[in-house]
Formats: structure tokens, C-alpha cells, sequence
């Protein structure tokens, strides 16, 4: 069976919105939206695997709060278990470094978007805690 891939996942909530990025066209599941955040790497905690893809990706600086759950799921081009975090921004003005696009989603506007099938639990649960 292949390695299950562990995946760090950072929300942020701003002002009763929450931060969406937009996957690169090129790649797996491309042009999908999700939750910013990716592998856990060699040695790191989740905690510091968050924080470092919130900055590489976006260019924020947050703090790492409650995990929300955990998620796994066997995509064609590998398993991943999703691990999400509720973040706070420190620091930073989100922008798009590393994905194609982000927005500030609110509950009604999470909903217009197409997100890889692993993160619709979890999108789920991201909305019922929006007002
Ligand atoms: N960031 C993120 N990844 C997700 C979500 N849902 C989901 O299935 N994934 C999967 O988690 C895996 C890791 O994501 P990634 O490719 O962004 O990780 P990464 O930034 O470390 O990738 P890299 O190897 O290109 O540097 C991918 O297989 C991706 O499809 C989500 O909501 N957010």
C-alpha cells in the first residue's frame, strides 16, 4: 500500500472570513481551491509545518491554535491525511507567493468553490463556525 501522506492545514479567520487559496494550474488536482498548507516535512511538528507553509505560500505570520480534525483519503495520485488547525494572523498581508490565487471566503462565498474531495469534511466544518 502507498504511504499515507501527512498534510498540515492552516484556517485562518479574519474578520469573520476565512482564507482560501486556489491550486496552480499545473499539478494535482489543479485550479481546485483549499485551505492553505501542505506536507509535513522530515522532523517538523505540525505546528512549525503550518506556520512555514502559511509563509511560503501566502506571506502570513500565524499563530497555531485547536486542531479541527483529522482527515484521510486515497486519492489516484497518492493517500493524504489532512491534519487542520484553527490560525490566528500575527502578522502579514496575505498575497498570492506559491498558489495561483487566495480570497477572504465568507460562509456564503466558501460554498461557490470546487475543493479536493479530502477538504469537503472539513470545508464543512470551516462554515458552521462562520456567522
Ligand atoms: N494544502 C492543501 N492540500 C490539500 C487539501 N486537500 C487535499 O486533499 N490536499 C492534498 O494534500 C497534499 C499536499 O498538498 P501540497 O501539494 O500543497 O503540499 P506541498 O506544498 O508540501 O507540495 P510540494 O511537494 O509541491 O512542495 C496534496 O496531495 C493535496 O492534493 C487542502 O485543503 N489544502
Amino acid at each position: 500500500m502507498a504511504r499515507l501522506i501527512e498534510v498540515g492545514l492552516g484556517v485562518v479567520i479574519d474578520s469573520e472570513r476565512v482564507l482560501v487559496t486556489q491550486r496552480k494550474p499545473d499539478g494535482p488536482l489543479p485550479g481546485l481551491w483549499e485551505i492553505p498548507g501542505g506536507k509535513v516535512e522530515r522532523g517538523e511538528t505540525h505546528e512549525v509545518c503550518v506556520r512555514r507553509e502559511l509563509m511560503e505560500e501566502v506571506g502570513l505570520e500565524v499563530s497555531v491554535g485547536a486542531i479541527i480534525g483529522v482527515w484521510e483519503h486515497a486519492y489516484p495520485h497518492g493517500a493524504v491525511r489532512l491534519w487542520a488547525y484553527w490560525c490566528r494572523r500575527l502578522s502579514g498581508e496575505a498575497r498570492a507567493i506559491e498558489v495561483a490565487d487566495l480570497t477572504w471566503a465568507d460562509r456564503l462565498s466558501l460554498h461557490e468553490r470546487s475543493y479536493p474531495e479530502a477538504s469537503l469534511p472539513l470545508i464543512s466544518e470551516i462554515a458552521s463556525a462562520l456567522p
